[in-house]
């Protein structure tokens, strides 16, 4: 599906509006309800990502089966170190065409070295592989941090079902470290013991936890397009979002203080809504940020600077070529396109003030979710066609609607 976007303005009137749970946040609890069934989980985001991982979860009785988790990152993982430990369970897990070239060789050599049972099926380090479930007899074991925090995350997820806990040394620069501080504090959460000291973490054993209820805050990387809107609008256009924390676990809450740089004041009310108005007009004329804790926002963040004129350097994006797509390189074409002068090198991207911005550019998506919602701001701007609008649905399937529910005109073509 092919999406027209006319020009937009927000209606004030009908800005309220309800995010789903942080895909995050609810991958990483329902892998834990998956090891200690007490938990309950509220708000639980409806991203496709966590759909595939809720479904992958069931049917854990059968003794073989093939675990096909599509686009979700999170998924392949996470999934890669729980079905590890599932002792006498076979799976093949497998996932979409970008996903058997997302690098998994990081995550299955650490899983080995704790006495994993783990092959590849295709092409040596990626997707499919097959896992002969079985108990883990070590419990220490170093990787480097700096490709991918979502193997850390895997490991950490699984290490309080060890029989004697987990110590990770963590090798390089650590990358995303507001993910690994996310799992950290949802074990600390629900009872589970861990320490991170300089580059080392442990987790300690858990046969059981207390049972508790959380409830996952919504997703701050889906409220970025929602910050890029209120960037690019009049002075006095309002948004609210729900529900949200000051407090966040979430790395991309780093928006509030980022878009304050693009006149968005962000206020946070009683009720776990964020109000945030567009107060003033007098941007920078070029701003620089280094993205390694929030990765996931970069692409909103180029977009908006480049809606508005203003130039930009952004840094630490080295993990954003192994993505949904190589993020660095969609960024520069589609931008390109609509007349941006932009340049990228393999961790960095930099952005010229653009005045002009072309009319009824086809944006292309390369199968991600980001691209498609990082451009659609830009119909405050000018028309524009989003192409295979459906993406939107990875982590954000009420996108499309939600816009419309602000004031967005669209057309399927
Ligand atoms: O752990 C997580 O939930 C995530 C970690 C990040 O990945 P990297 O650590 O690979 O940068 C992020 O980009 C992804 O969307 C979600
Ligand atoms: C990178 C992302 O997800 P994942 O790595 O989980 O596929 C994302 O949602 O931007």
């Amino acid at each position: 599906m092919n999406l027209h976007l006319e020009k937009a303005k927000v209606n004030n009137q009908k800005s309220e509006v309800r995010i789903t749970g942080s895909k995050s946040e609810t991958n990483r609890l329902l892998l834990l309800q998956a090891l200690y069934p007490h938990l309950t989980i509220d708000n639980v985001s409806n991203s496709d990502d966590s759909e595939v991982m809720q479904k992958a979860l069931k049917g854990l009785s059968e003794k073989e089966r093939t675990v096909d988790v599509h686009h979700a990152g999170t998924a392949m993982r996470f999934l890669t170190a729980f079905f590890a430990v599932q002792d006498g369970k076979e799976v093949l897990l497998t996932g979409s065409s970008r996903m058997k070239e997302r690098p998994i060789k990081i995550l299955v050599e650490a899983l080995r070295q704790l006495g994993a049972e783990i092959s590849y099926e295709e092409k040596e380090g990626y997707p499919p592989i097959k896992i002969k479930g079985r108990k883990l007899s070590e419990s220490q074991v170093a990787l480097p941090a700096n490709v991918s925090s979502q193997y850390i995350s895997a490991l950490l997820l699984i290490a309080s079902k060890l029989e004697n806990g987990l110590e990770l040394t963590l090798e390089g620069e650590i990358t995303s470290i507001p993910y690994i501080k996310m799992t950290l504090a949802l074990l600390d959460e629900i009872g589970v013991k861990t320490s991170f000291k300089n580059n080392i973490i442990s987790v300690g054993h858990a046969e059981l936890v207390k049972a508790s209820r959380l409830t996952v805050e919504s997703d701050w990387s889906s409220a970025s397009y929602w910050y890029s809107i209120v960037a690019l609008s009049e002075i006095g256009t309002r948004i609210t979002l729900s529900s949200y924390k000051k407090n966040s676990l979430q790395g991309d809450s780093a928006l509030a203080q980022i878009y304050e740089d693009f006149g968005v004041q962000t206020v946070f009310s009683e009720n776990h809504s964020i109000v945030l108005e567009k107060v003033k007009n007098d941007q920078q004329a070029k701003v620089s940020y280094q993205l390694n804790n929030c990765p996931d926002i970069a692409q909103t963040i180029a977009v908006t600077c480049f809606g508005l004129g203003v130039a930009c350097d952004l840094y630490g994006l080295h993990t954003l070529k192994i993505k949904e797509t190589d993020r660095l390189e969609a960024l520069n074409a589609e931008l390109s396109k609509l007349g941006a002068e932009i340049s990228v090198t393999n961790e960095s991207l930099h952005l010229k003030t653009t005045m002009e911005i072309n009319k009824n550019i086809a944006i292309k998506t390369y199968q991600d979710h980001r691209m498609a919602m990082a451009f659609a701001p830009l119909a405050l701007k000018v028309p524009l066609i989003i192409e295979e609008a459906e993406v939107v649905s990875k982590s954000y399937p009420d996108f499309w609607s939600d816009l419309k529910a602000v004031g967005f005109q669209m057309d399927r073509i």
